[in-house]
């Protein structure tokens, strides 16, 4: 197998949805997901590269292998609920932290999943409260209101680039980089993963350039001795 050209990582609490959001792209479904443990990856190619793109563990118990997960990404997908507020302050408290062994340049996308989640009421008006509840009925389904804003996500990147002492003025803005989601309808998920293919290719040419730049041609280097000219060559 070639080896990878670029790493995207996704980040974030357990049950934000990372695993539903990866299976949504790559094989265009919502399966039922079982709670990660350690990480997987796929692999995309987009154009002439190959991106590998890692799910990881929200679990407290995997945290440590976090940061073993970003080395060398290229880009980070921290991952929140937007129903629930204390995922994206994990996102600062607990995963910013593991990312330190990514890229100097590396990109990072907030993505608020779980946009649209509709709660099933009664027609009396309260929440079903599943089979256990032998509540029988009609039932219509109501959306959830949304817990966190969009401009809750666009502050945490840019206090992320503070706190990475990115340039914002070379970075791509908040609101290219924050992305509402969800991963059942498949609402911008493409949007999202095509995105960070289309950023994270041109570092991979730079990387490549700079690279080459470094890399001695040893086949046109002459020797100290054939560079030598006179009697003694
Ligand atoms: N309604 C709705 N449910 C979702 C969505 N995305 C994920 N879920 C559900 O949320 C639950 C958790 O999803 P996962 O994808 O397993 O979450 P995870 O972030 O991978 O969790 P860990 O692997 O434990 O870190 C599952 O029951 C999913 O079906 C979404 O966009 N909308
Ligand atoms: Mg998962």
């Amino acid at each position: 197998m070639r080896k990878p050209d670029g790493k995207i990582v996704l980040l974030g609490d357990m049950n934000v949805g990372k695993t539903s959001l990866l299976q949504r792209y790559m094989e265009r479904r919502f399966p039922d997901t079982v709670s990660t443990v350690g990480g997987a990856f796929y692999l995309k190619q987009w154009r002439s590269f190959n991106i590998s793109i890692w799910d990881t563990a929200g679990r407290e118990q995997f945290h440590g292998l976090g940061s073993l997960y970003c080395r060398g990404a290229a880009a980070i997908i921290l991952t929140y609920d937007v129903n629930h507020p204390q995922s994206l302050f994990e996102l600062e408290d607990r995963f910013l932290g593991l990312t330190e062994t990514a890229n100097n340049d590396c990109l990072f996308a907030i993505v608020g999943n779980k946009v649209g989640l509709t709660s099933e009421r009664d027609t009396e008006g309260g929440e079903k409260e599943g089979p256990a509840s032998g509540k029988v009925g009609s039932c219509v389904s109501t959306k959830v209101p949304k817990q966190v804003q969009p401009e809750d996500a666009v502050a945490l990147y840019k206090k992320i680039l503070k706190y990475k002492m990115l340039d914002e003025r070379e970075m791509p803005a908040a609101e290219q980089m924050c992305f509402e989601t969800s991963a059942k309808t498949g609402y911008n998920v493409d949007l999202l993963f095509e995105t960070l293919f289309d950023l994270v290719v041109p570092m991979i040419m730079r990387q490549r350039a700079e690279e080459s730049d470094q890399t001695v041609d040893i086949a046109s280097c002459k020797t100290p001795k054939q560079a030598r000219s006179g009697c003694c060559a």
